[in-house]
């Protein structure tokens, strides 16, 4: 058991919250981040974004047609002569005359004196002039100068997700770049002297480093940023070295194997004698959990298997990181169990199930191995510590996976 110290089982709920409050406690001291708005999709606003101008910036005009004042039409039919024509993108300068039309495009600056605006379908050509057959009352079809919003009011509150419409509407009001919340940034080192990266040959006794990707890949489906991955061999200075450049740029380092109680436990035996926790969840899989305090950087250990290792990361790091992420949480749902489900006593069991038209399954067995079976689930199967078996016909706790 090296120098670890080492805690007689620990309920999930109990670890759980351990585990957000480091992660929440490392993220919570950083300072918020201005990016452009380029790169501000999915961010999460730091304070109120107020609007730099107003929107829209000028009076312009809704229709292609003509501007007018609404007096000079009020009795229609009536021909006025045509003064000129005003494009998109014209400054529009020229103050209108009462009693005189000028030709308009969507979009284009409606000159001073002008009140409203006589779609093209509702006049005629008539000779030099338009004889418009419509009246319309004064603003019609004119959008003004900041009817969407005033230059100074709240466009985007503090915490909000940014989306597409939001992107769009803090370009409108003037602005290029965008002050965030920071992400969490996330190191994830996979321990084992049996692994062997993706694609490569293997040797006897060997395996491919699986659980590499499926943190790296979680932590980014929850909005977290990866910021250094590393497998490292069960020798001591090799991991040691590896924690200490993962821990340059992240806020949080994820550990998977190495924890149990084997000779060549290099997770529990570097980071124990540092302060390292490693103790028993009672849960299945997930048992073996650790957490250290490395000089400030949390260090979250998930067993090797990787189901425990997935698992693991369910439960105690992806309610954090998609709440610091701005992300909703992923939820837990009641299912209707289709077959019995059976459980071990004493500890709450994540099996792995497939979800049913109107309930759920158990799709594998519960052995922590299964990687490829994992793949085959929707979703993790709760059945709570003191249930050992789950008649068909009653609900279970779902977790999507
Ligand atoms: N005597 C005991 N042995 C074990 C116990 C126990 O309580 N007493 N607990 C078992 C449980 S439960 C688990 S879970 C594992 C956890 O072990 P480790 O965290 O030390 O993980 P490893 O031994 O390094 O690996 C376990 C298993 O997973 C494979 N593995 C590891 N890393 C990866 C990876 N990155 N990608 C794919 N597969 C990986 C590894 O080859 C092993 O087969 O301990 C039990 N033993
Ligand atoms: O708890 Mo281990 O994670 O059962 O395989």
């Amino acid at each position: 058991m090296g120098h670890a110290h080492t805690t007689s089982a620990r309920s999930v709920e109990d670890h759980a919250v351990r585990i957000d409050e480091m992660i929440t406690r490392v993220w919570s001291a950083r300072p918020p981040e201005t990016v452009p708005l380029t790169d501000a999709l999915g961010r999460v606003t730091h304070a109120d974004i107020e609007a730099l101008i107003d929107v829209p910036n000028f009076r312009n005009s809704q229709m292609d047609g003509y501007a007018v004042d609404a007096e000079s039409v009020a009795d229609v039919p009536v021909t006025l002569p045509v003064t000129g024509v005003l494009a998109a993108g014209d400054a529009g300068d020229e103050r209108h005359r009462s009693g005189t039309a000028r030709k308009i495009m969507t979009g284009a600056p409606v000159p001073e004196g002008a009140d409203a605006v006589i779609p093209v379908e509702d006049t005629e050509v008539d000779g030099d002039g338009v004889r418009i057959l419509g009246s319309r009352r004064s603003g019609e079809y004119v959008r003004e100068q900041g009817s969407d919003i005033a230059a100074g009011s709240v466009v985007v509150p503090a915490g909000t997700t940014l989306g597409p419409r939001h992107l769009g509407a803090l370009t409108a009001v003037g602005r290029s770049d965008v002050t965030v919340r920071p992400r969490l940034r996330v190191a994830v080192i996979a321990t084992g002297a049996e692994l062997v990266e993706a694609g490569s040959a293997l040797g006897p006794g060997q395996l491919y480093d699986s659980n590499g990707l499926t943190l790296a890949s979680s932590v980014v489906a929850d909005g977290a940023v990866v910021t250094f991955r590393g497998r490292s061999t069960d020798t001591a200075d090799e991991f040691s070295a590896m924690l200490s450049e993962a821990a340059e740029n992240a806020d949080v380092i994820i550990t998977s194997g190495g924890v149990s109680m084997g000779d060549f436990e290099v997770v529990r035996d570097v980071l124990g004698p540092r302060g390292g926790t490693f103790t028993h969840v009672a849960m299945q899989p997930g048992g073996p959990q650790g957490w250290t305090d490395l000089d400030g950087t949390p260090v979250i250990s998930f067993p090797g298997n990787p189901v425990s290792t997935l698992v693991s990361y369910l439960v105690f790091a992806r309610p954090a990181i998609r709440r610091l992420s701005g992300l909703p949480d992923a939820g837990t749902t009641e299912r209707i169990a289709d077959e019995t489900v059976r459980s071990l006593p004493g500890r709450r069991q994540f099996l792995r199930g497939r979800l049913t038209e109107t309930g759920v399954v158990v799709s594998s067995g519960p052995g922590s191995h299964l990687v490829v079976s994992m793949a085959a689930a929707d979703v993790l199967v709760d059945v709570p510590a003191d249930t050992v078996e789950v008649p068909a016909g009653n609900s279970v706790r779902v977790w999507p996976l």
